[in-house]
């Protein structure tokens, strides 16, 4: 194998994901930043989910409101739902792995709450529960998937945001993904806090 040729194709496939997503991921991302945006000025917070390197996306969102994005400024209210291992494994054993984050939205989400749900297939039964728990409790939701959306699609309402990234490979996706969540933090601090120029 040709690693070197290997690694310029991964990285013009990269590339080119980007560019198409830039084609048609603005207005949803704007929108996605101006639900978040009004949660946190009405006092919601915003619990985030996901699975594999989606729980990572979902806590890399989490930690850059908590702590702080590219300024200083106070820290915002978010809470990732994939670190508390006791609680997961409890809820997995006694329940099902498929509500590992819609019993703790249950307990912790509010009305106003947005929740922040990753999934590259749209598919992951937790995902699915999470934002069905979320509607129950009158939060909105932001979705971040991929490929036809997946079951997460049909589950969304009109007032919900879908960042849907044109690309079938799950590690593509999660390559948008993490952009669209430096634009969302990006557009949040600019709306809470101003421009720095
Ligand atoms: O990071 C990767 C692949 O790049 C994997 O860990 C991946 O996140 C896992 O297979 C997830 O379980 C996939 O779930 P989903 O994106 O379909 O909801
Ligand atoms: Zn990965």
């Amino acid at each position: 194998m040709d690693m070197q040729h290997r690694i310029r194709q991964l990285f013009t496939d990269s590339i080119e994901t980007k560019t198409r997503a830039m084609d048609v991921l603005g207005p949803s991302i704007e929108q996605a930043s101006q639900l978040m945006v009004n949660c946190l000025l009405n006092e919601g917070k915003i619990l985030t989910c996901g699975n594999g390197g989606s729980a990572g996306d979902a806590q890399h969102f989490s930690s850059e409101l908590l702590n702080r994005f590219e300024r200083e400024r106070p820290s915002l209210p978010a809470l990732a739902l994939t670190t508390d291992s006791s609680t997961i494994t409890s809820i997995a054993n006694d329940y099902s792995y498929d509500e590992i984050f819609s019993k703790q939205i249950r307990a912790l989400g509010q009305p106003g709450d947005v929740l922040l749900a990753i999934s590259t297939s749209g598919n992951s039964g937790n995902v699915l529960q999470a934002i069905q728990a979320a509607h129950d409790r009158d939060m909105l939701v932001v979705a971040l998937n991929g490929r036809d959306g997946g079951a997460m699609t049909s589950l969304l309402l009109p007032e919900d945001a879908e960042i849907r990234v044109p690309a079938r490979s799950t590690a593509r996706i999660q390559e948008v993904h993490l952009l669209a969540i430096h634009c969302l933090c990006d557009l949040i601090d600019r709306q809470l806090f101003g421009s720095e120029e």
